[in-house]
């Protein structure tokens, strides 16, 4: 049994000041259908996005940014090479960057493309339950993009997944588990309404990719975001009647929680 412990709201402070302090510019290639979100999300938690996507540009932007996410939510061809191009070079530069497997374990050709990246060093790679169970060899996967799973049943998955690729894995759902396979955190809470918003996972994964870029303590930082974006869900939730409404409410409570909320 792996042991967990919580990420104390002092480091959530600490790493959300650091990212406010350092606006870390973040290089997204992810998919169409979360372009606004994940811009809007970077934003309102005080980094800056860019979505640098061309085959002539993307890999030369990697050695501009301060972190590199890459999300294989729609891939096509082209979009793959221009992934794994940016991949390597954030490897050779060392720039962190984050993997965001989506619906892995749903289709082969998409399996392969995750399965190459992966071989590449993600700093981190962060999946929703199904996801990761089906990476760590487990399941089958879930329904699409979403999960069928929970992310307790897919906790030992993480850490397994985490110890072979020496990596971090951030297993999100009701209680989000971030694990480099030796320490484990938690971040509890949030609202399940925010699943009824589409991107807020591969948002989160770019979010993440900004609070690693801000430190040299990448697993606390990413717990940090983890735990940051569980409150602003909680507000928004208490903001919200629906889905529409949570999605700004959700901005909102990102750019209005003060590293001082984590402290109480
Ligand atoms: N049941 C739940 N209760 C509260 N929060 C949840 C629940 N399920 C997921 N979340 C939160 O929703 C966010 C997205 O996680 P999720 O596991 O849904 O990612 P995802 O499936 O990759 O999302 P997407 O593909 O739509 O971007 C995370 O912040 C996570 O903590
Ligand atoms: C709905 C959807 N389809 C491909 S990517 C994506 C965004 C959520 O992962
Ligand atoms: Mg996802």
């Amino acid at each position: 049994m792996t042991a967990v412990q919580f990420i104390p709201g002092s480091s959530v402070a600490e790493y959300l000041s650091l990212v406010r302090r350092k606006n870390p510019l973040i290089h997204c290639v992810t998919n169409e259908v979360v372009q606004e979100i994940t811009a809007n999300v970077l934003l309102a938690a005080g980094a800056s996005p860019a979505m640098v996507v061309g085959e002539g540009e993307a890999e030369d932007f990697v050695g501009i940014c301060d972190g590199l996410s890459i999300n294989v939510g729609t891939p096509f061809s082209m979009r793959v090479q221009i992934m794994k191009a940016a991949a390597r070079k954030a490897r050779e530069l060392g720039k962190p960057w984050i993997l965001d497997p989506v619906a892995a374990g749903a289709l082969v050709w998409r399996d392969k493309i995750i399965f190459e990246l992966m071989r590449t060093g993600p700093d981190v790679i962060r999946g929703n339950a199904s996801e990761i169970k089906f990476l760590a060899g487990q399941g089958s996967g879930g329904k699409g993009v979403d999960s069928m799973d929970s992310s307790d049943s897919a906790l030992q998955a993480a850490v397994e997944l985490a110890e072979h690729y020496s990596s971090i894995v951030v297993v999100t759902g009701r209680t989000d588990y971030i694990t480099d396979g030796t320490t484990t955190y938690s971040a509890e809470g949030g609202n399940p309404l925010i699943t009824k918003v589409v991107g807020t996972g591969c948002s989160l994964s770019t979010l993440i990719a900004a609070f690693i870029s801000s430190t040299d303590s990448k697993l606390e930082a990413a717990a940090a975001c983890c735990a940051y974006v569980k409150k602003a869900s909680e507000k928004a939730a208490s903001d919200s009647k629906g889905p529409g409404s949570f999605h700004a409410a959700y901005l909102d409570a990102l750019y209005n929680l003060k590293p001082e909320d984590f402290n109480a």
